[in-house]
């Protein structure tokens, strides 16, 4: 086994190319993934403790900045699991498990993230051929961002709007072969490459796909929920959200995820706090602990809390979890809703509060809490990330609004299921029953305040009907920003106003009203406004702020600069804007440090003798 920080030729990551990242990267995962295979060949495995070694490893000191095999084991498999028939999982199963194939997970697109309705990348069923034609009809519904897909993985499941007959039946997943298992060339229609260099996670080798008419069998849509038959008609699932199941089972993931690196982040915070003595509590004595400094204790100790208040709430969660799936087996749908507002709900909170800890837990450090010795920095570069991916935490939150403010309008009429039932306690009591200072009395004024929310937010929404009009005149638009910034901290800045101010409640509940109001005040001069910074795209440097907003063909471009793109040399239309896009790849490619190897030689000296069992 790799020594925690033993790397390529012993240089530390950080002073690693982007190439050789991917290398070092590569040759310590099949090394470590080994181990989790021949536990698999020894019978010692279960989903639990798959999910807590994968998750191990995945966070580790070996793999400290990702794995490009992470994805087969957080996203393909559990897809396979959890969306496959029978059939299906008795094909690709076995061969997942002992990596003799390697999967991704491409859902996400260039144009679409979130509202995964709008994905663009097409599924056809030929019924004279009894196959599926996939196809990218633009630039934007090339995936974008699918770990691993980069040089790595050999299939993937690929979510695409589903065409028969003509009708298109929304997303669902396909599991798709994209490179030759003994060359690892990309098959032919299928354009590959990796996305570029990111803030964290730069070993995970993400990439980009896009297809051109490339045909799989009809047997490849993954077919447990719903069903194509070889005639072309189409068979629905018992509930149109079953084929979201693979990004519940990550989001339930992550929470444990955030233990770790929450754990990790504090415990080195902590300890260098014990180790670091700056400044005298009094004068003529030796210098103090800073952990000794009530500010430090503010800063660090909330995080030692969070790291086991996230580690029960896991425990819990992850039950849900196995609860409710053993109920869908059943055909019992009525608990999915909640599981996945719990879902939703816990994946933001714990990774906004656990990217703020980490981020304090530097800030803690001081100086040396900004060296990338320190692990801080990466640690941070991490668990921000855990906010964007898998959903990104608004949009999450409003799933769980949406949840709660149904159950309050259904209050009366269905019965609650058991996270949300302390809202029958907190609407049938009087609301303000006093308050006690005790951690009952704290959850207690918590449940109360989720109550009025969630009546303020169904309130909002029944009655609230906004008309307004922008003066186009400067002046009110500058009068605009100057209220936006004294309502927006006002807000945050509530509880000192309700200590020190007789600000009543009605006038926070306005006040609450005039801070939206002034967002959609500003709405229509946001773009004006940063417009009139008047930075030159050559300040910004920014393939997303660009002054022209060409934003999805400057990513390509940046990303056609990687390096490791240069092997294969990609046929790729790529989106051909201007046309000149085989010229320009050629350009690129002889600029390229790197030999136009047909593969990276990791396929051929790690990667195929891993997937061979040889390793
Ligand atoms: C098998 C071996 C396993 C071994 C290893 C196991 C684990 C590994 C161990 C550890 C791993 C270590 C670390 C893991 C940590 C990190 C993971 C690492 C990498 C992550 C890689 C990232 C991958 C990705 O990002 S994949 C892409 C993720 N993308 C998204 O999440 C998209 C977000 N958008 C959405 O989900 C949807 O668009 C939306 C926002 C929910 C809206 O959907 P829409 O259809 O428009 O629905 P609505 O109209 O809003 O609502 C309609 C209706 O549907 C209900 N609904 C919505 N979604 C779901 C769902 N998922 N489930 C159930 N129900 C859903 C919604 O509530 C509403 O219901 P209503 O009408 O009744 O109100
Ligand atoms: C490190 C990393 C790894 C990833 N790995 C994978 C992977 O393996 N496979 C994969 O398929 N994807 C992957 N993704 C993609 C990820 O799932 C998406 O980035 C994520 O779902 C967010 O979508 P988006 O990027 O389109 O952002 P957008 O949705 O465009 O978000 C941009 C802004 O718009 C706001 N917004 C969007 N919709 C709404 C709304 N309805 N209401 C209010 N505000 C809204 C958001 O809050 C945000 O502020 C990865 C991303 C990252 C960062």
């Amino acid at each position: 086994m790799l020594s925690k920080r033993e790397v390529f030729d012993g240089v530390p990551e950080e002073y690693l190319s982007h190439k050789e990242r991917y290398e070092n990267a590569i040759r310590n995962s099949v090394v470590a993934f080994s181990l989790v295979r021949k536990m698999q060949e020894e019978g010692k495995t279960s989903i639990n403790n798959y999910r807590d070694v994968v998750g191990g490893l995945l966070g580790s000191s070996v793999l400290r900045d990702g794995s490009p095999l992470g994805l087969h084991y957080i996203m393909f498999m559990p897809a396979i699991l959890n969306q496959a028939n029978e059939e299906q999982q008795e094909k690709w199963l076995p061969r997942a498990w002992n990596c003799s194939i390697i999967g991704s997970y491409a859902q996400t697109e260039l144009g679409h993230g979130t509202f995964i309705r709008g994905l663009e990348t097409t599924a056809t069923y030929d019924a004279a051929t009894k196959q599926f034609v996939l196809h990218s009809p633009t630039l934007t519904a090339y995936k974008w961002w699918p770990g691993g897909l980069g040089q790595t993985a050999n299939y993937c499941i690929v979510v695409a709007q589903l065409y028969t007959k003509g009708q298109c039946h929304g997303i669902h997943s396909f599991i798709i072969q994209v490179r030759d298992e003994e060359t690892h060339m990309p098959l032919p229609g299928i354009k590959i490459g990796e996305i570029g260099a990111k803030l964290g996670l730069n070993a995970v080798n993400n990439g980009f796909l896009g297809f051109d008419n490339y045909r799989i069998p009809r047997t490849n849509m993954l077919m447990k929920h719903a069903q194509v038959l070889e005639d072309g008609t189409y068979v629905k699932s018992r509930h149109s959200k079953l084929n979201y199941g693979a990004m519940v089972f990550v989001r339930v993931v992550i929470v444990f995820d955030m233990v770790n690196y929450l754990s990790k982040a504090v415990t080195i915070a902590t300890r260098f706090s014990a180790v670091r003595r700056q400044c005298q509590l009094k004068a003529g004595e030796t210098e103090c602990q800073i952990l000794d400094y009530v500010t430090q204790q503010h800063k660090l100790f909330v995080s030692i809390a969070a790291a086991h208040a996230f580690r029960i709430t896991a425990n819990k969660l992850w039950l849900t979890f196995n609860e409710v799936n053993e109920q869908l087996v059943e055909g019992n749908l009525q608990r999915l809703p909640e599981l996945h507002a719990l879902a939703c709900c816990l994946k933001a909170v714990t990774t906004a509060d656990t990217a703020a800890c980490v981020e304090r837990c530097r800030l803690a450090c001081g100086g040396h809490g900004y060296m990338m010795s320190s692990s801080l920095p990466l640690t941070y570069g991490l668990v921000t990330a855990a906010c964007t991916y898998e959903g990104e935490n608004t949009v999450l939150l409003l799933q769980t609004a949406r949840f709660l403010v149904k159950t309050y309008q259904q209050l009366d009429s269905k019965a609650l299921t058991p996270t949300v039932a302390y809202l029958k306690t907190a609407a049938a009591e009087r609301f303000c029953v006093g308050w006690s200072n005790t951690t009952e009395g704290i959850i207690r004024g918590f449940q109360v305040v989720a109550m009025r929310v969630i009546i303020m937010s169904t309130f909002n929404e029944e009655v609230q009907e906004m008309s307004r009009t922008v003066s186009p005149q400067l002046k009110e638009v500058l009068h605009q920003l100057v209220d936006l910034y004294c309502t927006y901290w006002a807000l945050e800045k509530l509880s000192d106003l309700l200590l020190y101010t007789p600000i009543s409640q009605k006038e926070v509940e306005s006040l609450r009203l005039r801070y939206e109001e002034t967002l959609t005040n500003l709405r229509p001069n946001a773009v004006g406004l940063v417009d009139a910074f008047d930075l030159r795209d050559e300040m910004l440097q920014s393939t997303l702020g660009s002054y022209d907003g060409r934003v999805y063909e400057r990513l390509m471009e940046e990303a056609m600069k990687s390096p490791l793109n240069a092997e294969p040399m990609l046929q790729s239309t790529l989106g051909s804007y201007d046309g000149r896009v085989y010229e320009r790849l050629m350009e690129e490619a002889m600029k390229s440090p790197l030999n136009a190897e047909p593969v990276n030689y990791t396929f051929h000296k790690y990667l195929k003798p891993f997937m061979q069992g040889k390793l």
